[in-house]
C-alpha cells in the first residue's frame, strides 16, 4: 500500500518538503530527511512514536523553525511562503490567555498579524460558530470543559480563514467520547471549509477515522515509514468507526507502525 510521492506538474500541492532534515543545537538529530507532499484540500497525519519529530516537522512547515537542510515550500494563491497569518496552528494543550474571555482569546491572531479591524468581530462571530461555541463568547476558560476550550483553540486557528490547519495531537488529553465528537466536528469543518489539513497523533485510530492519508513514520530521526490511503468515502461517522474497513485500516497502519516502536524503552 506505500503510496509514490503526489508531486506533479499539476502542482495542486499546498505543502511541499524536500531532503528537510532538523538537527537541535543540543545535536539531536529530530527529522529526516524527508520528502513529503500535502495536496491542497486534503487531510493527512503524521502518525508516530513519541520522540519521532512529528512536532518538529510542523513547526518547520509553519514557520516557526529552520530546517538544517532541505527545502518547505507552501504554494497557495494567498500564502506566502512566510505568510504565518495563512497558517492556523493547534497545539496539544489549548494555551488560551485565563483572563481573556472566549471571544479576546479568539481575537489574539488577528491582532498579532494586524489584519484589518473592521470585520474582525464577524471574523469572530464565524469562527466561533464553526466550533458550537457561538453561545460562550462571554465565557472565560476557567467556565469551559476541555473539549470547549478546544474549541476555542480551533476558533483562533481559524479565525484568520487559514489556507492550511497544522494540528498537533490536539485532542490527545481528551476523554474517549469528547475525542470522539470533535473528530466528528472537525470532519465536518474540514468537508464545508476545505482547509488543507496536517494532523499529528499517536493514535492509529483516530488516523485512520480523519484521514485521506495516513503517513507512517520511522523512530527518530523522523522519516516515512509507510503511506495509507484510507479510501472510505466521505462522510464518516459513527458507522465508519465501527464498520469491518476500518478495523482492516487499523490493523494494517498499526502493522506498519510497530517497528517504529522496536527498540524504544517500554515499547
Ligand atoms: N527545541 C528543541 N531542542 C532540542 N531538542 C528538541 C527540541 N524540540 C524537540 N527536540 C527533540 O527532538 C526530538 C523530536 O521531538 P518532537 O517533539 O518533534 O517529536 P514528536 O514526535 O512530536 O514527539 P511527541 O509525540 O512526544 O510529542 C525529540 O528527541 C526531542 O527531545
Amino acid at each position: 500500500m506505500a503510496e509514490p510521492a503526489l508531486s506533479g506538474p499539476d502542482a495542486g500541492w499546498a505543502v511541499r518538503l524536500r531532503g528537510v532534515t532538523k538537527t537541535y543545537d543540543s545535536g539531536v538529530m529530530a527529522l529526516g530527511p524527508l520528502d513529503l507532499d500535502v495536496r491542497r484540500g486534503e487531510f493527512v497525519s503524521l502518525l508516530g512514536p513519541s520522540g519521532c519529530g512529528k512536532s518538529t516537522a510542523l513547526r518547520l512547515i509553519a514557520g516557526l523553525a529552520a530546517p538544517s537542510a532541505g527545502v518547505v515550500e507552501l504554494v497557495h494563491p494567498d500564502v506566502e511562503p512566510r505568510g504565518s497569518h495563512r497558517i492556523g496552528f493547534v497545539f496539544q494543550e489549548p494555551t488560551l490567555m485565563p483572563w481573556a474571555n472566549v471571544r479576546d482569546n479568539v481575537r489574539l491572531p488577528l491582532k498579532l498579524a494586524r489584519l484589518p479591524t473592521t470585520d474582525a468581530e464577524a471574523r469572530i462571530d464565524a469562527a466561533l460558530d464553526q466550533v458550537g461555541l457561538a453561545e460562550f463568547a462571554a465565557a472565560y476558560p476557567r467556565e469551559l470543559s476541555g473539549g470547549m476550550k478546544m474549541r476555542v483553540s480551533l476558533a483562533r486557528a481559524l479565525v484568520t480563514d487559514p489556507d492550511i490547519l497544522l494540528m498537533d495531537e490536539p485532542f490527545a488529553a481528551l476523554d474517549e467520547i469528547t475525542r470522539f465528537r470533535l473528530n466528528n466536528d472537525l470532519l465536518s469543518l474540514w468537508r464545508n471549509l476545505h482547509k488543507t489539513v496536517v494532523f499529528v497523533t499517536h493514535s492509529v485510530f483516530e488516523s485512520v477515522y480523519l484521514s485521506q492519508r495516513v503517513i507512517v513514520m520511522t523512530a527518530r530521526p523522523g522519516r516515512i515509514g509507510a503511506e495509507f490511503r484510507i479510501t472510505s468515502p466521505e462522510p464518516r461517522g459513527e458507522e465508519f468507526r465501527t464498520s469491518a474497513e476500518y478495523a482492516a485500516f487499523c490493523r494494517e497502519v498499526s502493522g506498519a507502525l510497530a517497528p517504529s516502536y522496536a527498540g524504544q524503552a517500554g515499547a
